[in-house]
């Protein structure tokens, strides 16, 4: 499955799910666009990659995405160094209860962001060739625990708002495709949040709740989920979809009812 000639944009890609979704489109001969706010883990990242892969077919952008102006440039810096865009992959995200307001600035509001100067740079609307847009939501929108309320508010709203923008592209004939990914426990630095005072708040009373659900549901590996997101990434029949990845049931997809009266 070769992506040779496109060109992919992923927030969050320095660490964790996003930079095993980066390597893999750089094993599928993407050039790939690592939008980060951690420059020492995002330089290290490139480093690695570069060592990897070759010089030349990844860039590191260190950037806020919930810093508007950061987030437009780091899209225009993309465009300008590889001359187009075909993939944006929504990814970073926080687990924060204490600043929530926060939490559903980059878990949300920066996805809304995101997809919409990924529409700017790839909707037929604008003149472009089309692409597809990947956002990332969570089990936690299937499975609400007491312990991460504005986490499973966010990544509802992620579902909610990709589903609805599938279809307008669809109406709209934006040529570009929006899915949804939402993996269950994934063994990254992000888990392991859930066991602290300063991210979990009055909440990390039900850290034992979680750790058992963990127990439980199982802990999946960043590379599992790196090959969800490329099965939405290349299969051109997906729009509006919705992946889940468990441990029990693997890469599925959820099913709605029919609209109906
Ligand atoms: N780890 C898990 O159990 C699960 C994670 N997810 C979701 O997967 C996505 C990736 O999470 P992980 O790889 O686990 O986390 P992670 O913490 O390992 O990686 C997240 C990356 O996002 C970056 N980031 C955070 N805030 C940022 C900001 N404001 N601007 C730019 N970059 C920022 C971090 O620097 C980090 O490199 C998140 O949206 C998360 O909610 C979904 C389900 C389960
Ligand atoms: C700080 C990161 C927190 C991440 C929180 C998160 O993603 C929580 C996930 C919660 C539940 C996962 C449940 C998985 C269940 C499956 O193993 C299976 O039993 C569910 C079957 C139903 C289905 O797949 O629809």
């Amino acid at each position: 499955m070769a992506l040779r000639g496109k060109v992919a944009l992923v927030t969050g890609g320095a660490q964790g799910i996003g930079c095993a979704v980066v390597e893999s489109l750089l094993k599928n001969e993407a050039k790939v666009s690592i939008v980060d706010l951690n420059q020492e883990v995002g330089e290290k990242c490139k480093k690695q990659l570069d060592e990897q892969f070759g010089v030349g077919n990844c860039s590191f952008i260190q950037c806020d995405v919930t810093d508007a102006a950061k987030l437009q440039e780091a899209f225009q810096s993309t465009v300008d160094q590889f001359g187009r865009l075909d993939i944006v992959i929504n990814n970073a995200g926080i687990n924060n209860e204490k600043n929530w307001e926060k939490t559903i600035e980059v878990n949300l509001t920066s996805v809304i962001k995101g997809t919409y100067l990924g529409l700017e740079h790839m909707s037929k609307e604008h003149g472009k060739q089309g692409g597809v847009v990947i956002n990332v939501s969570s089990m936690a929108a299937f499975f609400h625990s007491p312990h991460q309320p504005v986490y499973t508010a966010t990544k509802h709203g992620v579902i909610g708002f990709s589903r609805a923008m599938a279809d307008a592209s669809e109406h709209g004939d934006y040529g570009v495709r929006i899915n949804t990914l939402c993996p269950a426990f994934v063994d990254t630095p992000l888990l392991h949040s859930v066991e602290l005072e300063e991210n979990m708040g009055k909440f990390v009373k039900f850290k034992d709740d979680f750790k058992h659900r963990m127990r439980k549901f199982g802990v999946l590996t960043p590379s599992l989920v790196a090959e969800g997101m490329m099965m939405m990434i290349t299969d051109s029949r997906l729009n509006g979809a919705v992946m889940k990845i468990t441990c029990s049931k693997g890469i599925h997809y959820h099913t709605y009812e029919p609209l109906s009266a």
